[in-house]
């Protein structure tokens, strides 16, 4: 890029404005379209006066507390970086995704003069604000560039040499933008080259520490290239899901932004990696990739402590006889009572725990589905790390936002002073769990789209913070018709329905007893103590629309009425409405799911199926609870062993 002569940059200027273009070859064709999108931006050569200033003390703390990792990273760096140039009326910048700048450091006189532009802490240099401009233009271009005296949009920055360098995060989105600026003057040749450099320096010590655990692939042409700034380096789940690359490996092996925890290595390199995991921080191998160029590889893996290294294509191993059907203290085996539907659930959810899935846990209302998304939190490799539930359908739609993605302080009139960080953040590093996400409000799915795609969060009026989390959802009504009906967006859908599952209600489930005898002892039944049998009788064809939740709770009141000279549980230990629903076959259809018709237990009065349909008799059996609770839905929820969900999606139902 040959610097145009301040006559041919006055004309070109001249011409943009009166005709909305650059003339061709006056200069640079990607500052020559940064020109036209500052005009189009509304910004004028000469006009500052709409300029914005910079954000609030207040605002500039949680942009720093946002970009903390960042800054970590960028810090030494920019102390490097600012021991080349010292002494040479420069400075050194670093600006957030937002081209906000977070941190300068410069020769006092040097920033001086650049405090006077609004080259300092606070200050946004996009180029909507500014016009062209290194940090705005290469943030937007997203390539190092340089941008010289009166290339600059606006006259006033026309003193300015800026050389700035895209920061990539382990996804390859742009994190931030590292820039060098001085005097136009001022010698500034090497300028664009170490800004660059120490962009690169920041991403590889990023990506190194993001994933500390996980195995990392460096790789180059040359074995002696290993080791060195220009070597590509990826993240890899154990299993061989790509996590995370920096540019060059993204060059390297062709990588997109769709491919992260999407794509299994071994399908692009057509090689099995297990050999090579298995022998981490040893000599360079050489691999051939498909097109047939040849690389060498050096892995690095430091699995938790306690933790398992999974060779990526090591093969599973065989369940022989003598193997146990599970390991030891497997959280997962714990909850198998025998029934086929939720083991098959089970086996396949086992396979899928360590990689990049998003798992969906379908069932109707209590069938256990945040406790099985508890149980494979904690059988998987996030086991220790937190599990964070969140009910969809039981925060009020205008608190949701702030619950999930946080604020920053003083965000909105009557938020916490500090501000939060909302439940996403505290997921990171383990398990988000989205309970009854069909009933999130449809602008919220797209924000959550959004966190999902970019593995990062935006709290309200503040900077996005990368976060890292599994995510399993659960819902009780079948989603795809929610899709359908246009209440979910599809493609929603897609990302939270990596791999599904299916739990059976409880009248489907064919291990009632062993469930039974599982109840009993967790809430204190001594070893022995078991049901009566008519009471057996009637609650095994019981329908039991609020599943496993009603069960527990029935059994759980039965155990806290058994007398210590008590051998065994019966009627009079049971709830009044318990007794009279059972008596009776009153069976609530819970929505979603159809529970067939059967007969009350022999020799109970009322024993004929009513002839209405269940639909209705389950709303005006709400409606008789929450008239004998005096409206009170908690307890109507109680009474009747169902979810609160529930009784209002009843009398959402009923109008
Ligand atoms: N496998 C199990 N063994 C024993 N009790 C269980 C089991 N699964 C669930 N429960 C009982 O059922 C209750 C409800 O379970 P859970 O909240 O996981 O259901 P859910 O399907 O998520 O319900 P909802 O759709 O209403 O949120 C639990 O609090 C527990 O008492």
């Amino acid at each position: 890029m040959s610097l145009g002569t301040h006559h041919s940059l006055q004309q070109a200027r001249n011409h943009l404005l009166e005709h909305g273009t650059c003339p061709p070859g006056a200069l640079d064709e990607r500052l020559a379209q940064s020109w036209q999108r500052s005009l189009h931006a509304g910004l004028r050569p000469l006009g500052i006066e709409d300029m914005a200033g910079p954000v609030s003390n207040a605002h500039l703390q949680e942009m720093l507390h946002g970009n903390a990792e960042l800054l970590a990273h960028a810090r030494p760096v920019m102390d490097f970086l600012y021991g080349q140039i010292r002494g040479n009326h420069s400075m050194v910048v670093l600006a957030d995704a937002q081209c906000t700048l977070l941190h300068t450091q410069g020769d006092r006189a040097f920033l001086n003069k650049a405090q006077r532009v609004a080259l300092s802490r606070g200050a946004s240099w996009h180029e909507a604000q500014r016009g062209t401009n290194a940090i705005g233009t290469a943030m937007a271009e997203r390539m190092p560039l340089r941008v010289r005296g009166g290339e600059h949009f606006l006259e006033q920055n026309r003193f300015l040499h800026c050389s700035a360098a895209p920061i990539f995060s382990a996804q390859g989105e742009v994190a931030g933008v590292i820039d060098i600026s001085g005097d136009q003057y001022a010698s500034q040749s090497h300028a664009l080259g170490l800004a660059s450099t120490a962009a690169r320096m920041i991403e590889n010590s990023w990506l190194k520490a993001r994933y500390p655990h996980l195995p990392r692939i460096h790789m180059h042409a040359q074995a002696e290239g290993l080791d060195t700034l220009a070597e590509g380096i990826l993240v890899m789940t154990e299993d061989g899901f790509l996590v995370g690359a920096n540019q060059e490996a993204m060059r390297l092996l062709r990588l997109h932004p769709a491919d992260f925890f999407a794509l299994r290595l071994e399908d692009r390199l057509q090689q099995r990696l297990g050999q090579l995991l298995r022998q981490p921080g040893e000599a360079p191998q050489a691999l051939r990739l498909p097109n047939g160029r040849r690389l060498y590889l050096q892995i690095h893996h430091r699995p938790r402590a306690g933790g398992t290294t999974v060779a990526a294509s090591a093969p599973a191993t065989p369940a022989g006889p003598t193997a146990p059907a599970h390991a030891p203290a497997d959280p997962l085996a714990a909850l198998d009572t025998g029934d086929l539907q939720w083991r098959a659930a089970t086996h396949k959810v086992r396979r899928i725990l360590s990689k990049p899935i998003a798992l969906l846990i379908q069932g109707e209302s209590g069938v256990g589905k945040e406790v099985f998304a508890r149980a494979a939190h904690d059988s998987g490799p996030r086991r220790g790390q937190p599990f964070v539930a969140i009910n969809c359908a039981a925060i009020p739609e205008a608190l949701i936002e702030a619950e999930l993605f946080g604020y920053a302080p003083g965000a909105y009139t009557g938020a916490q002073k500090g501000g939060s960080p909302g439940r996403i953040r505290e997921a990171d590093g383990g398990t988000l769990f989205l309970d009854e996400i069909g009933d999130m409000p449809l602008a919220l799915q797209t924000r959550l789209l959004r966190v999902l795609q970019e593995r990062s969060v935006t709290p309200l009026g503040g900077s996005p913070v990368a976060v890292d989390f599994a995510l399993i959802s659960a819902t009780h009504c079948p989603l795809d018709e929610a899709v359908e009906q246009g209440r979910f967006r599809r493609d929603l859908y897609y990302r939270i329905n990596g791999f599904s599952v299916h739990l059976p209600p409880l009248r489907a489930r064919g291990d009632f007893d062993a469930l039974v005898e599982r109840l009993l002892r967790q809430f204190g039944a001594p070893a022995g103590v078991g049901l009566g049998a008519s009471l057996h009788q009637a609650l095994r064809r019981h329908d039991w629309p609020g599943n496993l939740r009603q069960l527990a709770s029935t059994l759980q009141t039965a155990c806290a009425l058994l007398e210590a000279h008590e051998t065994h549980i019966d009627w009079h230990h049971l709830a009044d409405d318990i007794v009279h629903r059972l008596r009776h076959g009153v069976a609530l259809l819970q929505a979603g799911g159809l529970a067939p018709a059967q007969a009350a237990p022999a020799g109970m009065p009322g024993a004929a199926m009513p002839t209405r349909s269940l639909r209705s008799l389950s709303r005006s059996a709400v409606l008789q609870a929450l008239q004998q609770c005096s409206g009170n839905i908690s307890q109507a929820a109680r009474q009747l062993g169902i979810s609160r969900q529930t009784v209002y999606r009843h009398l959402r139902a009923v109008g």
